[in-house]
């Protein structure tokens, strides 16, 4: 029986097979850091008394708590504030490299890997983050960790760990115009639930998928974590070389070429099993956009949204329930006659280059709506600003009526001043609608960047055919 990419990685790293059902133990390539979960860590490894030991696999950004405005100016809240130069100080005091606010590398820390070179095919990568899953895109093993497994990767640079389960996610066939990545993510997870991977490294496979560009790949596998997943993973191609050729940390000359020919390795066997496999058919896509308070409560842009009652399973029912209450929507009502008020494009799922080149596709020549409150443009790196501007889309958000700012997580969740007030409603490109994410009492549908942009210029849930 063959292997699996994710087996594959996963027995390249071995540093000692776990005997009789113990863990493994797996030595990491790359750990990535932010404000929000390393302090612990860092202070852990003060109290020990111990050095990372392998500084120079570490990496750390701020984004979480930055502001997206006046962002050479004080930080007016105080906890952000401490959350930063706690990191600053931290980062100084063990040498690890920060990009942090201010710096041109700075950035959502899922694409400052991705496009400074770091993230590569076959490594592995972690972070206490659970949106890590996005690098493996690249096809490399790459999950989310919690505060101690961080200090333990700082102190050893290896973890212990029981090998995750594989499950394969096939998408074959031509995407309908106006289906994007983010709308095969949210109908995947709409189809397999919010728990439907748990404990298992997706793997992305089939003709759709294959022709996505490296940034559509990032945003699906960016929201295995919403399916439950511990990572999502695409075989490395020419796309994904493309993509890497000539980033500051790509390998060079006859180094690159060694790594391509290892890349190439670097796929499923054809006789691999996975313990788990889904299919779907890219030609019935359609947009998606969720109704819900959960990344699996989501339905095609043109239909209703859905009663509680029609659901057999009684959780589904009951949570469908609560989630029309919080969201305020009634059975049947069609999801383009929802009004919005804000319209948030950014996030480590679509605030790269190609999204806001397909939001403001749609924007130009046109004008936010009077109902619209505000749309926010937040690029995901200030990199991503920089090409952003360069190619003129910031005049075009600016044309539009938008807020064009620097880059952070921003409304994506409450941990900065981009949020939303209570009952205010979002059409939001991030990847979760939870209760009271972008702010206490807000209501979240997530779509993709055209469907937001489209929604911006109506008012109501929108796609671009609809203009
Ligand atoms: C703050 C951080 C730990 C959290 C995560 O793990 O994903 C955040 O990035 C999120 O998206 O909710
Ligand atoms: S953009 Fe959102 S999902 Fe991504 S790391 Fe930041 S808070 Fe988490």
């Amino acid at each position: 029986m063959g292997t699996t990419l994710a087996e594959k990685v996963w027995n390249d790293h071995l540093v000692r097979k776990g005997e009789n059902g113990a863990p493994d133990l797996i030595f990491i390539d790359l750990q990535l850091m932010h404000e929000v979960t390393s302090p612990q860590a860092f202070e852990g490894l003060r109290l020990a008394g111990r050095k990372p030991r392998h500084v120079e696999l570490t990496l750390a950004t701020t984004d979480h708590n930055t502001p997206t405005v006046d962002i050479d100016k004080p930080n007016p809240d105080p906890t952000s504030a401490l959350q930063l130069s706690t990191l600053a100080q931290n980062c100084k005091e063990f040498g690890v490299r920060l990009h942090a606010l201010g710096d041109p590398d700075q950035g959502i820390v899922h694409q400052v890997g991705p496009q400074l070179g770091l993230s590569q095919p076959g490594m592995t990568i972690v972070c206490g983050d659970s949106h890590t899953s996005t690098h493996g895109a690249f096809g490399a093993l790459a999950f989310g960790i919690g505060t101690s497994e961080v200090e333990h990767v700082l102190a050893t640079q290896t973890l212990s760990l029981k090998p995750f389960k594989t499950m394969a996610v096939n998408v074959d066939g031509e995407l309908p115009p106006d289906v994007t990545a983010k709308d095969i993510i949210l109908a995947i997870i709409a189809k397999i639930g919010t728990g439907g991977g748990q404990g298992h490294v997706i793997e992305y496979r089939g003709s759709a998928i294959r022709k996505l560009s490296m940034e559509a790949r990032m945003t699906i596998c960016n929201m295995s974590i919403e399916a439950g997943a511990r990572a999502g993973m695409i075989a490395p191609d020419e796309v994904t070389f493309e993509y890497l050729k000539g980033r500051p940390h790509a390998p060079e000359g006859e180094m690159w070429d060694k790594a391509v020919e290892y890349w190439k390795t670097l796929k499923s066997d054809d006789d691999a099993v996975f313990d788990k496999e889904v299919t779907l058919e890219a030609e019935d896509l359609k947009p998606f956009v969720t109704w819900g308070t959960n990344p699996g409560q989501g339905v095609p842009i043109d239909s209703v949204v859905p009663d509680p009652e029609s659901f057999t399973d009684e959780t589904q029912r009951a949570a469908a329930k609560r989630a029309l209450q919080y969201m305020d929507l009634k059975a049947g009502q069609p999801i383009k006659s929802i009004p919005v008020d804000t319209v948030f494009i950014g996030s480590c799922t679509n605030g790269r280059i190609e999204d806001l080149r397909a939001a403001a596709a749609v924007m130009k020549g046109h004008h936010k709506a009077d109902s619209i409150h505000r749309v926010l443009v937040v690029p995901a790196s200030s990199r991503v600003r920089i090409q952003a501007e360069k190619e003129g889309l910031d005049r075009i958000f600016k044309d539009f009526g938008a807020e064009w700012r620097n880059a952070g997580c921003s409304m994506c969740l409450g941990m900065n001043p981009d949020k939303l007030v209570a009952d205010e409603r979002s059409i939001s490109t991030s990847n979760r609608n939870f209760e009271g994410r972008q702010g206490k009492g807000s209501r979240t549908h997530l779509a993709s960047p055209a469907v937001a942009a489209a929604t911006a210029i109506r008012g109501t849930i929108s796609e671009p055919a609809d203009l």
